[in-house]
């Protein structure tokens, strides 16, 4: 079969009446709920270091009953030939001249597609067979750098044209190898200066770390701690073989003005209710304290509280991001504090005077500032203070100074 009009009708996508009580709500059944103008498929990209575990989460997602109906591409199917599938499409598998992609239909309702070229012409493939799945999960090899992917599917403007119609970032789920990850930490370089490991880390929205099963409480908590210092503003599950319930990865709307406040929400507990169960422990272990200021192997991390803000300063602070993302450099430092500057990633909550909150989300030099508006009769529960994250390399006390004295906060 090497003809797209060949392929066979695709599952019903409905969830499964057998499927087990207690699953988190498929995408699909929230959005039909839903009326207006169609919504665009969220896509999740996931990454990692080598051997951390992305493949057999990816192989749970696609063998698993979980009511969800997610679209998974993969850079090669690999070993997955055990699992039970409908070869659904091969295009010349033996032209190398040829892209080839590979189309499996699984028994769970999932979709899975194998690339060798890059994820683009996947997807737009992928989306000739729109409707047959709510969510997009895009494994990268093991050395990619998630961000560059990420900052495509986010906010980029030629691909909103296109794509961007139809598919939106929802997260950046990044598998950590919990045996060797520390050390894959600790020794990652790279001649521009920030290693892979280090990168997907920063990129993260989410962050697995899987394999806690074959290390020790103590080596589990050192690892954490250092992920938490590159990155802040990621939840963080401990995992073995990527056992985790779907609504941590899929549908987490990390992009989106409300989620962050939820996240802050979450990031503000000071305490974990099991101290004791550190070795199967899936929940969201965010209430490791974060320092303010991070270094490792060239990448840093920053956070920064900050008082209310007037509308005037919401305003200085839009001019500071846009200087630093855009111009690179620091208002009010040297051009030696500027250098060595570089933002990956920043997320920031602020509260003003009058009761606002805004949102910023920026991956490398795309960013975005939004009022979280109310929903209905929900209140927003206004933190007191808000917070800015950024991680990179160069993000030192000069940064925060510079913010502080823009925006004439002590
Ligand atoms: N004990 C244990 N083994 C695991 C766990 N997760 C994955 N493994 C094993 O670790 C090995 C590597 O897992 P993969 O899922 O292939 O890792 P990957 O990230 O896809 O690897 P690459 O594609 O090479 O980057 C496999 O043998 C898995 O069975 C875990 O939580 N605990």
């Amino acid at each position: 079969m090497d003809q797209v009009d060949d392929i066979p009708e695709l599952l019903d996508t409905t969830k499964p009446e057998d499927a087990p009580e207690g699953l988190s709500e498929p995408i699909a059944n929230k959005e039909s709920a839903q009326s207006g103008p169609p919504r665009t498929v969220p896509l999740t990209i996931i990454c990692g270091f080598l051997g951390a575990g992305k493949s057999t989460l990816v192989r749970r997602i696609l063998t698993e009953r979980h009511g969800y109906r997610i679209a998974v591409i993969m850079n090669e199917f690999g070993d997955t030939a055990d699992i039970e599938a409908k070869t659904i499409n091969v295009s010349s598998p033996d032209d190398p001249n040829q892209q080839t992609e590979e189309f499996l239909e699984l028994a769970n309702g999932c979709l899975c597609c194998s690339i060798k070229d890059t994820g683009v012409a996947a997807i737009e493939k992928l989306m000739q067979r729109k409707g047959a799945f709510d969510h997009i999960l895009l494994e990268t090899t093991g050395l990619a750098d998630p961000g560059p992917i990420a900052s495509m599917f986010w906010q980029n403007e030629e691909y909103s044209m296109g794509l961007g119609r139809e598919i939106h970032l929802d997260g950046v789920v990044c598998v950590v190898d919990a045996v060797f990850g520390r050390q894959q930490m600790e020794e990652d370089h790279a001649a521009d200066g920030i290693g892979e490991s280090l990168r997907q880390i920063a990129a993260a929205d989410v962050i697995l770390l899987n394999k806690v099963d074959l290390v020790s409480p103590a080596e589990v908590d050192a690892t954490e701690e250092i992920i938490r210092g590159v990155n802040p503003a990621a939840s963080l599950h401990r995992t073995v073989r990527g056992e985790i319930d779907l609504k941590h990865i899929i549908g987490v709307d990390a992009y989106a003005s409300r989620q962050m406040l939820h996240e802050s929400r979450a990031h503000s507990k000071s305490a974990c209710d099991h101290p004791n169960d550190h070795d199967h422990d899936h929940h969201d272990h965010s209430h490791v304290k974060a320092p303010t200021h991070y270094e490792l192997r060239g990448i840093s991390s920053l956070q920064i509280d900050c008082p209310k803000l007037t509308e005037d300063q919401m305003e200085q602070l839009d001019v500071w991001i846009r200087t630093v993302l855009w111009e690179k450099q620091l208002p009010g430092s040297s051009g030696a504090a500027s250098s060595a500057l570089e933002v990956l990633r920043c997320k920031g909550l602020f509260v003003t005077d009058i009761g606002e909150l805004h949102v910023l989300q920026g991956v490398r030099n795309l960013y975005e500032i939004s009022k979280v508006e109310k929903a209905g009769e929900e209140d927003l529960g206004l933190p007191d203070t808000g917070k800015l994250v950024f991680i990179g390399k160069g993000l030192n006390e000069h940064v925060r100074r510079s913010l502080v004295e823009h925006l004439k906060i002590a």
